[in-house]
């Protein structure tokens, strides 16, 4: 898909947790935010004046109570994806396989654990989908 010309971009940062048995952490969008009901990676929108690690610790202790270290962020990859409202997706996804705390939703959303094969099983944000089989190719 063609992105389209002069859309403002939307900085979003995201981070795939991964456990011990190489399961991805996955969350499942709230009713009353947009696109509810679909899996997302944990993450964000980037405030001004803060930096993509900055806005991953900060979401990943907002939406599941844990602290990665922001040096266990590994970059993994990108989205960028044109949006319905005209503007233009543009997030960065890191891994992340070490924190404090067990995961725990504190905004009522649904969380799943699961192996980076089964991640086209589940109905991801579109701009999702292409991350998802970078998961399965390359952890
Ligand atoms: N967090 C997250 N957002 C994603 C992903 N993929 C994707 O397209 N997005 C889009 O990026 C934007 C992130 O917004 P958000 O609503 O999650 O961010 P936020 O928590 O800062 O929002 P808020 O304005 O409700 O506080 C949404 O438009 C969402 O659809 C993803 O994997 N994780």
């Amino acid at each position: 898909m063609m992105p389209a010309e002069k859309a403002p971009l939307l900085l979003v940062a995201a981070c795939a947790l991964i456990d011990p048995d190489g399961r991805v952490l996955i969350a499942r969008r709230p009713e009353g935010k947009a696109f509810a009901g679909a899996w997302e990676f944990p993450g964000g929108k980037v405030e001004a004046g803060e930096y993509p690690e900055a806005a991953v610790v900060r979401e990943l202790r907002e939406e599941l109570g844990v602290e990665p270290c922001e040096r266990c962020l590994q970059p993994f990859a990108f989205a960028s994806h044109p949006m319905e409202d005209g503007r233009h997706l543009l997030m960065p996804l890191y891994v992340c396989r070490k924190w404090d705390g067990f995961p725990d939703p504190k905004e009522g959303q649904e969380i799943a654990w699961v192996k980076p094969h089964d991640l086209s099983r589940y109905a991801l944000l579109p701009a999702d989908i292409p991350l998802a089989a970078e998961l399965r190719d390359r952890l």
